[in-house]
C-alpha cells in the first residue's frame, strides 16, 4: 500500500516528504480553505505542492456541469505533470471523467460511497477511485466494510486501464491497518493520523528502556 497525504498544508507535505514515505497528495476544497488560501492563489498553491511531491497530486474541481468540469480539469492538469484532477462521483462527473481520461488526463473520482459508484467511475476511465471510510463511521455505519466491498468488486474486473483504490477519509492507524489487509492500493491520510501510524506504545517503552540501559553502560 502506498501512503498519500490528505492535506493542502505545505509544511505538513514537506515534513512527510522528508520521511521518504510520501507517494502522493490529495487535496479538496475544505483542505485548501483550511490553509487560509485565497481563490487567486489556488493554482499557485497546487503548483507548489506538485514541486514538493514526487507523485500524483489530486486537485479538485468545484464545477458542477460536465463542460465546466472538463474546462476546469484541463486548467488544473496544465499546472504540472503530476496533477490528478479530482472529480465528484455524479452523472456530470462521469461524463467529464470520460472526456478528460480520453485526453490522457488522470482523474480521481471522489466522494465515492458505494460499489456501483466505484464500478461506474472505473468504467468512465477514472485512474483513481476514492471510497470514503470515516464519513461512514460518522453516520454509525462500517466504513471499513464499505471500503472492502469496493476493493473486492473493483478487483473482479479488468477495466482496460490502471485503476487504483485510494482509501480516503482515513482517520486512524486502524483504518490504515484494515485498508492494507484488504489490499487497498493507497491510503490517503491526514498528517496527524500519519504520525500516529509511526507510533506504538511498545516502541516508546522499548526505546525508553534502551536509553536508560545505555546510560548505565556510559556510567559503568
Ligand atoms: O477528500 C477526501 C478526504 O479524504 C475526506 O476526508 P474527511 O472525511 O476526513 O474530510
Amino acid at each position: 500500500m502506498k501512503f498519500f497525504l490528505d492535506t493542502a498544508d505545505l509544511n505538513e507535505i514537506e515534513e512527510a516528504a522528508s520521511w521518504g514515505v510520501l507517494a502522493g497528495v490529495t487535496t479538496n476544497p475544505t483542505l485548501y480553505a483550511r490553509t487560509g488560501g485565497k481563490l487567486d492563489d489556488f493554482h499557485n498553491h497546487i503548483k507548489r505542492i506538485c514541486e514538493i511531491v514526487d507523485g500524483p497530486v489530486s486537485a479538485e474541481s468545484v464545477a458542477m456541469t460536465r463542460d465546466e468540469l472538463i474546462r476546469d480539469g484541463r486548467e488544473l492538469a496544465a499546472l504540472a505533470d503530476n496533477v490528478v484532477v479530482k472529480i465528484p462521483t455524479m452523472v456530470e462527473g462521469l461524463a467529464a471523467t470520460k472526456a478528460l481520461s480520453d485526453e490522457g488526463i488522470p482523474v480521481n473520482m471522489t466522494l465515492c460511497f458505494s460499489v456501483p459508484q466505484a464500478i461506474l467511475a472505473a468504467r468512465a476511465g477514472a485512474r483513481y477511485i476514492s471510497p470514503f471510510v470515516g464519513r461512514f463511521d460518522d453516520i454509525a455505519e462500517d466504513g471499513i466494510a464499505q471500503l472492502a466491498d469496493v476493493v473486492a468488486a473493483v478487483n473482479n474486473y479488468d477495466f482496460g486501464h490502471d485503476v487504483e483504490i485510494i482509501a480516503a477519509s482515513v482517520r486512524s492507524a486502524n483504518h490504515v491497518t484494515q485498508a492494507a489487509l484488504m489490499g487497498a492500493d493507497i491510503a490517503t491520510v491526514p498528517f496527524a493520523a500519519l504520525k500516529k501510524c509511526v507510533q506504538h506504545p511498545l516502541t516508546d517503552r522499548g526505546l525508553d528502556a534502551f536509553m536508560k540501559d545505555w546510560e548505565k553502560v556510559q556510567q559503568a
